[in-house]
């Protein structure tokens, strides 16, 4: 059963240039879609638009068949969640983070994980959970940011680059735990996208000028399933 539907995304530039032209997304509960192309394609751009996190030029999306104005977005927000690739440095440690973001009246009403006990699964002891986020090592805080966004408990994950600080074993450990998610997950990384994909999504950068007829077929994205 589908969850989460973004349909017919898109945003043009000041300049006229389609960064990405009509993205459509299905999600089962579950299902790990994988978003790639090359760098500067919009991958970034669309994960915060389906976040409602920046304006959007066309795009209608609807979670359990609610839309975000109908949850309202802060709400929306907590429940169709970006995670970006580096966390923005917060002053304090990651528990005075997470204990802060429960606070939030856009988090009432939902049942948080233990970020901690996440961290464990990942190599990373309660003392990194207590620890200043400045004196985590890049590794460290990806990996902590992480926990604390699956403790959240969204319904969908916005992964950009989920993994990019980590080493090989630790990639690995963490993709175990994604991948029991619904996200949309931002790789560079083939091996990645055949170990966690259920579905692959490619944005393609534009060159062309938008009002050419060249342009329409370049501005087409293309969903694949993996082998
Ligand atoms: N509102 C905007 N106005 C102008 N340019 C923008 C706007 N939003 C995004 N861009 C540009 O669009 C491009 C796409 O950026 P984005 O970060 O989404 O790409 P990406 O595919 O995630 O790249 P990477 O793989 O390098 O992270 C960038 O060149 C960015 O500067």
């Amino acid at each position: 059963m589908t969850i989460f539907e973004a349909n017919n995304f898109s945003m043009q530039l000041d300049d006229g240039r389609w960064l990405f032209k009509d993205v459509n997304i299905k999600l089962d509960k579950g299902d790990v879609l994988v978003l790639r192309g090359q760098s500067g394609a919009g991958k970034t751009t669309l994960l915060k638009a389906l976040a409602e996190l920046i304006p959007y030029t066309t795009g209608d999306s609807k979670l359990f068949g609610k839309t975000p104005d109908e949850y309202g977005i802060p709400q929306w927000r907590s429940h169709v969640m970006y995670v970006p690739q580096r966390p923005a440095i917060h002053p304090g440690t990651p528990l005075d983070f997470f204990e802060m973001i429960k606070k939030y009246s856009s988090q009432k009403g939902k049942t948080f994980g233990d970020p901690v006990k996440i961290g464990m699964d990942w190599n990373l002891s309660e003392s990194h959970f207590r620890e200043r986020w400045s004196h985590l090592s890049g590794g460290e805080m990806q990996r902590a940011a992480l926990a604390i966004a699956l403790a959240l408990n969204s319904e969908i994950l916005l992964l950009d680059e989920p993994t990019s600080a980590l080493d090989p074993e630790s990639t690995l450990l963490v993709e175990e735990s994604l991948k029991t998610r619904t996200c949309v997950w931002i790789t560079h990384n083939p091996q990645q996208e055949e170990r966690v994909a259920t579905q692959s999504l490619v944005l393609y950068r534009l060159t062309k000028s938008p009002l050419s007829s060249e342009n329409l077929s370049d501005a087409a994205t293309e969903i694949d399933m993996p082998i």
